[in-house]
């Protein structure tokens, strides 16, 4: 196995070790020949890369799937390679978990920078790229926008204007045909040893075309590939592969529904303009609609803020609060629903009961 050779090889900071993560091990009484970072996370399984190569780890009783993400440090037991204790994360990546109850499902830990990456046609779209930007935000990861298919549209500058409208809060634009090696290879500047970098965005933008790049291919999955329930690497997966030349890579595929989940300060930071603006209203609670001394109505009415991003900025903030409620508050917004309804039809059956008033 190509990568387990190269895993036995790399030190614990290859594969992005630091002392945020070993300041930790004394605490939890672990030692560094103990540690692994998890490369893949299956149902009963999750694959483990260390000093011992790719192993298959156990979860213990107490924790569960659900509880790990690609890119998390574990301490493990050497004897049986269950899983001891997750370390507290660098950062983290979640969603909203599919279902009606406000739960987060983990995407990704430990992760330095995000490539968000779109394509100069028609998967370009501003709310989306905001999305994973606040997602950025919020945990802490720094965002890079990567536009790709540059070589196939005439009209390339004007989505790098465009993208520049959506956020002054890139690390960095890049504008890449992803198949060139020469025009990908400038995604390396955030893949240095022991950094960590995973790709977000829609299928068919060139994910894989720019993974590959960095990887060097497959040599990257085949770690993977060899823990895979079926025998191979599935692409539904979300997995961490090794960059040529250092560094982490973390691929994520399916994330076309990316439900947010308690992001207020990653929209708060992305819209900081609104937020200050807001801050200048002459009403506490302005709505921005139409009260008089609305400082966000004036900026719109100047022309420095577009009606569509404030739009944006309201459908966010709507989609975060109503996700993030708990589920004591979605019980009890169900219960209020039920009672208003008891209400009404006990009012209809009155209305129905009560004798009619006749003519007469
Ligand atoms: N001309 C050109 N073709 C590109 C570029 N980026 C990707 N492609 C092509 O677009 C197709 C899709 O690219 P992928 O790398 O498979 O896209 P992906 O984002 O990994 O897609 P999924 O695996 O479905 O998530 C492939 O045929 C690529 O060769 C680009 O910048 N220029
Ligand atoms: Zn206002």
């Amino acid at each position: 196995m190509q990568t387990g050779a190269r895993v036995t090889q790399t030190s614990l900071n290859d594969l992005g070790w630091s002392p945020f993560f070993a300041d930790q091990l004394d605490a939890v009484g672990g030692t560094p020949d103990r540690v692994m970072r998890i490369a893949a996370v299956q149902r009963s399984k999750a694959t483990g890369l260390g000093p011992r190569g790719a192993v298959r780890l156990t979860y213990p009783p107490t924790l569960s799937a659900g509880d790990i993400a690609v890119g998390d440090w574990v301490v493990v037991d050497p004897e049986t390679d269950v899983i001891e204790t997750i370390l507290d994360r660098s950062s983290k990546l979640a969603r909203r978990a599919a279902g009606i109850e406000a739960k987060t499902q983990l995407l990704a830990a430990n992760i330095d920078t995000l490539f968000i990456t779109t394509s100069c046609n028609e998967d370009f779209n501003p709310a989306r790229i905001e999305r994973y930007v606040v997602l950025a935000l919020d945990a802490g990861v720094s965002p890079v926008l990567i536009l790709t298919k540059a070589d196939k549209t005439e009209d390339a500058q004007s989505y790098l204007a465009q993208a520049r409208e959506i956020s002054g809060k890139f690390d960095a634009i890049l504008l890449i045909n992803a198949k060139d090696p020469d025009q990908s290879d400038q995604l390396r500047r955030w893949c240095g040893a022991g950094k960590t970098v995973a790709f977000v965005g829609s299928s068919g933008v060139g994910k894989s075309t720019l993974i590959n790049a960095l990887t060097g291919s497959d040599q990257a999955t085949a770690g993977i590939r060899e823990d895979d329930a079926k025998g191979r690497h599935t692409t539904t997966a979300r997995s961490l592969h090794f960059a040529e030349g250092g560094g982490m890579v973390i691929d994520m595929p399916g994330m076309r529904e990316l439900g947010l989940h308690d992001v207020a300060g990653g929209i708060d930071e992305l819209f900081d303009d609104i937020t200050d603006l807001a801050t200048r209203c002459k009403f506490r609670d302005c709505a921005h609609v139409s009260e008089p001394g609305c400082a966000v109505r004036a900026a719109i009415e100047a022309g420095e803020l577009s009606e569509e991003r404030l739009e944006r900025w309201r459908k966010l903030r709507a989609e975060d609060q109503l996700n993030t409620e708990t589920l004591g508050q979605t019980r009890r917004r169900a219960r209020e629903i039920t009672r208003q309804h008891k209400a009404q039809l006990a009012a209809q059956q009155r209305f129905k009961g009560k004798p009619r008033k006749s003519g007469k």
